[in-house]
């Protein structure tokens, strides 16, 4: 690919341009009123951020119920949960070619049939096996439609607006996980069949969504791209309203044009993406922008929110599941900021302040479970052990603590711990001990108490305080923008391939973290594995500050260009910088510097 266009945008494009207080408007004046028509589009995709969100939440609550009615064992339970995010690995990956084939629409419309027969298959199970079938069912749905709907967002929606319409789908997602905790919350009470609800709800959003898209149209670039024309100037014309679309037609066509010429259009698109400097850089900032945002650690803080506010001396069940659903409500208000500010201040700094925000609370996060751990209570009480255990070694609850098949039984005066012992956790359920004094846990308020994954400590504000911090940190920037980025940094030809390798990363990276998370506490303790989060995101930052170029209300056509220097050089380039070289279209030739008050002379 040699001569590559050097715009930001080019004149005579519709699209924005910053003015000296920061806000967007047109250039050539045109009318900005959106047509309703594509937030009911985004409306509807982002139902598949949804139901993302919804599969991934909801099966912790559920997996309370199921592994007591259906006799689990830790690896069934293990399987259920992974099954899920593996398959979703595996089907975002092939997602790109599907999407390149099929187009957008029908995958949405696959993805959103397959998240309903996931959801019957799942509400009727009668085995554990029929259960993993149905949750590898729904992972195949929840791939496909994470590297689906935001490439579809950002390909129907005005420059101006396309930030704050996919970082919906990503409010979508944690929404869904807000959901998801709360009709957990609600159907704990139904202890025979409540697993049934919590999982086959995810139906109605699914049905919801498959009848909309029936109904709307493919995205015009897609249509575009396989040569159909007059359909693509039928939807953008209806996707529009009343907006002159002629300059976007050209643009995107001309692209698509100069790309066919300059590729040939023949070859396996991943190895194009990789022999091209431009997609190959945009292929490492996308894939290292998800691969960072699990490894700052957002699932295990989201799996194991329950067990840092037990820590945080909440020893209710119930509580718990309802202060989970606290943590999630706080991800998705937070996202919602995100939605708010990703057009006003731009991806970049959204996600360097979110990163920052986010090691700092990680640090926070980290020295609480140091001094709790330096302050653990020390193991007074040594029972006859039947089975000559290991948990018998352990000195403090700290030590007891981590090993997986141990829990600290005690006594509480006020905040003093009493008679504590190390004792091993019953195989039937982590509810209780094997033996002894904690083997029937009936919550008398003066009997001993169970602590299973936590100890009782007076620094356990710190790490609430972490813990919020951390989500009002995450959820604007490193949350939602590696998804928003993703849709917006190929060029057409290579969107679908890259948005499913991202993708495929992201959902790698989030079975890696979460899988490993207790193993890593094991052999870390609590605080290392969270200072080793915190070493983590700052690696993420200084990927991020060298090599995130913004984005922001630019041409999904012009934005490829951002790639074509040294790769961490694009950190340099701000929007501003380059939106003010624009280049002139003349038909049928190269392309002309301009200054950006020119005349279209198209
Ligand atoms: O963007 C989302 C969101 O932040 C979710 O809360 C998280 O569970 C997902 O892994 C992530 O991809």
């Amino acid at each position: 690919m040699g001569s590559k266009r050097q715009t930001a945008a080019t004149v005579g494009d519709r699209g924005p341009v910053e003015t000296p207080s920061g806000d967007t408007e047109n250039l050539l004046g045109q009318d900005d009123s959106t047509p309703c028509f594509v937030y009911v589009l985004a409306f509807f995709s982002a139902l598949g951020g949804f139901l993302f969100g919804y599969d991934t939440g909801v099966v912790s609550g559920a997996m309370l119920l199921l592994k007591k009615e259906m006799n689990l064992n830790a690896l069934w339970q293990e399987l259920l949960v992974s099954s899920t995010v593996g398959a979703a690995a595996l089907s975002a990956l092939c997602g790109g070619s599907l999407n390149g084939w099929l187009g957008r629409r029908i995958c949405i419309l696959v993805a959103s049939f397959i998240f309903g027969v996931g959801g019957v298959i799942l509400s009727i199970a009668q085995d554990k096996v029929v259960l993993l079938a149905g949750r590898i069912v729904v992972g195949l749905g929840i791939g496909i439609a994470s590297m689906t709907v935001p490439v579809y967002i950002a390909e129907v929606s005005p420059p101006h607006l396309r930030g704050q319409l996919v970082t919906i789908n990503a409010l979508f997602i944690t929404g869904g996980q807000f959901v998801a905790s709360v009709v957990d919350g609600v159907f704990s009470y139904l202890s025979h069949s409540g697993w049934r609800y919590m999982l086959g709800l995810s139906t109605v959003p699914a049905v919801l969504q498959f009848f909309g898209f029936v109904f709307l149209p493919e995205s015009p670039r897609w249509l575009l791209q396989k040569g159909r024309s007059q359909e693509a100037c039928q939807v953008l014309s209806r996707i529009r309203g009343d907006q002159n679309i002629d300059e976007e037609y050209d643009t995107i066509k001309a692209s698509i044009e100069e790309e066919e010429r300059e590729a040939g259009a023949g070859g396996v698109v991943i190895l194009r993406i990789l022999s091209h400097g431009p997609t190959r850089r945009a292929l490492v900032v996308g894939c290292g922008l998800q691969m960072f945002q699990q490894l700052s650690g957002i699932n295990t803080v989201m799996y194991y929110s329950a067990t840092i506010l037990q820590m945080a001396g909440v020893r209710d069940d119930k509580q718990a599941i309802w202060l989970a659903a606290a943590t999630s409500a706080t991800n998705f208000v937070f996202t919602l900021v995100g939605v708010w500010l990703v057009d006003r201040v731009g991806r970049r700094k959204l996600t360097l302040g979110s990163l920052l925000g986010t090691g700092l609370s990680l640090t926070l996060l980290a020295v609480g479970f140091l001094l709790s751990a330096q302050n653990s209570p020390p193991v007074t009480f040594h029972p006859v052990d039947p089975h000559n255990s290991t948990c018998r070694l352990y000195s403090s609850c700290d030590l007891c603590m981590l090993d997986p098949y141990c829990g600290f039984c005690f006594r509480e005066n006020g905040t003093t711990v009493s008679e504590s012992s190390c004792v091993p956790v019953s195989q039937a359920s982590t509810d209780h001990a094997a033996w002894g004094r904690c083997f029937n846990n009936t919550e008398e308020s003066d009997g001993p108490i169970w602590a299973y994954n936590y100890c009782p400590t007076s620094y356990s504000w710190i790490v609430l305080l972490g813990l919020i911090l951390y989500l009002a940190s995450f959820a604007p920037g490193m949350g939602p923008m590696p998804w928003t980025v993703n849709s917006e940094i190929y060029p057409l030809w290579a969107r679908s391939t890259g948005n499913a390798c991202s993708a495929g990363v992201n959902w790698i990276f989030n079975v890696l973290v979460s899988l490993t998370f207790l193993h890593v506490a094991e052999f870390l303790t609590y605080y290392g594995a969270f200072f080793m989060y915190t070493g983590l995101v700052v690696l993420g930052l200084l990927f991020v500050y060298g090599c995130l170029p913004e984005t922001k209300g630019l041409q999904l056509e012009d934005i490829e260009n951002l790639f074509t220097g040294r790769l961490c050089s694009c950190g340099g380039l701000s929007a501003n910088e380059s939106r003010y070289v624009h280049y002139t279209r003349v038909k049928g030739s190269n392309y002309l510097q301009s200054d950006s008050n020119a005349s279209d002379v198209q």
